[in-house]
């Protein structure tokens, strides 16, 4: 196909925010850059960020373009677009297919940022999505898990969503289908339906919290072996952990490397007691309220 066939082509997708429902982690390799052996169970929760991407002129390149109230460091003008998860997932599936990267992309941010929730994993693998649709590639996500695994570990699971177990460095997967066993049994331990995320306005950074877990670790009772680390620089999170798991959540825990808290609820009594005790007791900044799992959506909007 020629290229201005499709120049002002829109590609829409919805993709969800993730969370870590175990996170084990093991020792640092060097082959992986340093990066932790990880042992983890991904769930994916309906905080979606919203990217668009629109065909453009052969010739012209990207552009980028991002909106939200809460953009946290990727507001400062210090923030080099071309660093952004989307931009280089772009260039990484535009190279891998041989095209130069004229696409337009718009982000619609709502997944806190440098929350431990993914979010710009989740951006990087829309754009994978949204891009593989728009060059009519129809790529296997096999293949697209593929390019993701380059740009960042968290970045395969989110383009499939739902749960999944990841092993390596997060990289590798093994989806559980959504009728499946697996996924049964982690409905049937709560980790289903209503979820609260606690988020602050303040970031961590992944690779400081996991040289944080390399000096204290973990105690060993935390199916998150990054929580007391992340709480160790952000104790806020600790409180409103504790005070979830007071207020009846089936599971409360930080969610990766944080500092954001996550919540599941049985119902919505419960959704409305961790609500209170979260605000009345200021222990979160903000607080969204979500469902989980969730999956990514695509549309072609022109
Ligand atoms: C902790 C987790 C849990 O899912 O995510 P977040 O909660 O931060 O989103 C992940 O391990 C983060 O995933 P992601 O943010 O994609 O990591 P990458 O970009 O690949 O790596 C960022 C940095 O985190 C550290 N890192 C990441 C993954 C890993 N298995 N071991 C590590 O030590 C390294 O310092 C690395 O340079
Ligand atoms: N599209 C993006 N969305 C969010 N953060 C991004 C994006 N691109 C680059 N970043 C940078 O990645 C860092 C981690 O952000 P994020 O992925 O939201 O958090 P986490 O790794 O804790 O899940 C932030 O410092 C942010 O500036």
């Amino acid at each position: 196909m020629i290229d201005t066939d499709i120049i002002g082509r829109t590609v829409r997708v919805d993709c969800p925010a993730k969370t870590n429902l175990t996170l084990h982690v093991g020792a640092p390799r060097a082959e992986w850059g340093g990066r932790h052996e990880l042992d983890t169970i991904y769930c994916a929760i309906s905080v979606c960020d919203t990217v668009t991407a629109t065909a453009k002129a052969p010739g012209t390149g990207f552009s980028l373009s991002i909106e939200g109230a809460h953009l946290g460091d990727l507001a400062s003008s210090g923030s080099d677009m071309r660093r952004n998860h989307a931009v280089l997932a772009l260039f990484a599936i535009a190279e891998a297919a041989g095209r130069d990267p004229d696409v337009g992309l718009t982000i619609t941010k709502r997944i806190p940022v440098g929350a431990g929730l993914g979010g710009g994993s989740a951006d990087a693998a829309a754009t994978l999505l949204a891009v593989n649709r728009l060059w009519e590639l129809d790529w296997p996500l096999e293949r697209l898990s593929e390019i993701a695994a380059t740009l960042g570990a968290d970045m395969p699971f989110c383009l499939f969503g739902g749960y999944a177990r990841g092993t390596g460095f997060g990289e590798r997967l093994e989806i559980f289908a959504p009728d499946g066993e697996q996924a049964r049994e982690l409905a049937a331990q709560g980790f289903r339906g209503h979820v609260l995320v606690g988020a602050y306005q303040a970031q961590l950074s992944t690779p400081e919290v996991y040289a944080a877990f390399d000096h204290l670790g973990t105690d060993g009772t935390l199916s998150n072996h990054l929580q007391r680390a992340a709480i160790s620089l952000h104790p806020r999170s600790g409180q409103a952990i504790d005070a979830a798991a007071g207020a009846g959540a089936s599971h409360a825990f930080l969610s990766g490397s944080g500092p954001s808290v996550v919540a599941f609820a049985p119902d919505n009594r419960t959704v409305r007691a961790i609500t209170d005790v979260w605000r009345n007791e200021r222990l979160v900044d903000r607080i969204i309220v979500a469902t989980a799992p969730a999956a990514p959506s695509i549309s072609v909007t022109q």
